[in-house]
């Protein structure tokens, strides 16, 4: 059963004549994860603002459990469906580790009754102890960065997760520690995550790997 389904997707910006996504079938499967590579000026950056609710397709359809974008809640979508990772890690860099997952279960609005206390746990599940999580970000490794980066896209416990190009500014080791992490997100957690990446050494962590080439997505394996 899937989570979140695109139907016959295409995307044209406003004001332009080229389909940048062209009739996209998809189903994304919780407890999977998904690779979707694709070149520069492929539409990855566009694919992900569809599939995190920013915007929506201009032809054809996509539901997020059985529910059309066009009508549900895309705040509630994004607030509480979905946890975004990025490149740049987006992080308050001098707030501490543990601040900033603290600060962002605020802003979502979580019940959670000891924050600190889950934040802690939260962040040691991903590899970053109590020492690390209390030094301010600036002062922490790129891979932990994106560890805390992690941390904070789960912490209101999104069922997809989405990453845009999560280890593009890692070493190969490093890589290899958050693609696990990620790995492990899907296969222990039953998250769905989809990655979407120019990078093919990402590919081989991929359940399914899928190619973006000119707004057409297809299998690759
Ligand atoms: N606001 C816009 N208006 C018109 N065309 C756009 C707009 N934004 C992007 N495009 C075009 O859509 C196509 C896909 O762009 P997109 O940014 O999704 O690619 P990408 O795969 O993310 O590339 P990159 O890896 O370089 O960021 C490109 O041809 C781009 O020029």
């Amino acid at each position: 059963m899937s989570i979140l389904q695109m139907e016959q997707v295409s995307y044209q910006y406003a004001g332009s004549k080229k389909k940048v996504l062209k009739k996209i079938n998809m189903a994304f499967e919780p407890g999977k994860l998904y690779v979707v590579v694709g070149r520069s000026g492929a539409g990855k950056s566009t694919l992900l603002a569809l599939l995190s609710g920013l915007d929506l397709c201009t032809e054809g359809s996509m539901y997020y459990e059985g529910q059309d974008m066009k009508v549900l809640d895309r705040d509630a979508y994004r607030a509480k469906g979905i946890g975004v990772i990025f490149q740049g890690y987006n992080l308050l860099t001098n707030a501490t580790a543990l601040e900033n997952i603290v600060l962002s279960m605020n802003i979502s609005g979580s019940r959670e009754k000891d924050k600190r206390e889950y934040a802690l746990r939260l962040l040691e599940k991903v590899g970053i102890d109590r020492d690390t999580a209390m030094r301010k970000v600036l002062k922490l490794s790129g891979g932990e960065q994106q560890r805390v980066g992690i941390a904070r896209a789960i912490a209101h416990e999104p069922a997809i997760i989405i990453a845009d190009e999560p280890t593009g500014n890692l070493d190969g080791d490093t890589e290899k520690n958050i693609m696990e992490i990620l790995r492990s997100l899907a296969h222990d957690q039953g998250k769905c995550v989809i990655v979407v990446t120019h990078s093919k050494a990402v590919s081989k962590y991929a359940d399914e790997l899928w190619g973006l080439n000119a707004g057409n997505l297809v299998f690759l394996k």
